[in-house]
């Protein structure tokens, strides 16, 4: 049910945080958070609903969301995860703010 347009725009928005100028903070959020790399085997426990930009970029080019509120709804998850695994003021949670920050940004255009 999404135009080409709003297509386009989930598609750009996945560019933008893919970007070197947020290379600093979105490297824990483009892969799926892989629980035995990181040495937290406990992650699937937490997180029920696991969601990265790789994921996203998935979902979009399979034509698996239905509007553009679902593709926002998993870009909410990814920082919801974040917010939730990682204690307030730990690095990832900043990085999470940050990344959100520029989600939001865009998402406003
Ligand atoms: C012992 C420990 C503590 C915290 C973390 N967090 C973390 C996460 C993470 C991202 C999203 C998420 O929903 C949960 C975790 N990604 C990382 C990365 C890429 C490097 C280092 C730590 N990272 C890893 C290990």
């Amino acid at each position: 049910r999404m135009t080409e347009l709003e297509i386009k725009f989930c598609s750009d928005v996945l560019r933008e945080l893919h970007k070197k100028q947020h290379a600093a903070y979105n490297f824990p959020f483009l892969m799926p958070v892989d629980p035995i790399a990181l040495n937290i085997p406990h992650y699937t426990d937490i997180i029920k609903n696991p969601m990265d930009l790789s994921t996203m970029r998935h979902k979009l080019d399979a034509g698996e969301y239905e509007t553009i509120d679902e593709f926002a709804a998993d870009a909410k998850l990814i920082f919801h995860n974040c917010y939730t695994f990682n204690p307030p003021g730990t690095e990832v949670y900043k990085y999470g703010q940050q990344l959100e920050e520029a989600f939001e940004r865009k998402w406003a255009e």
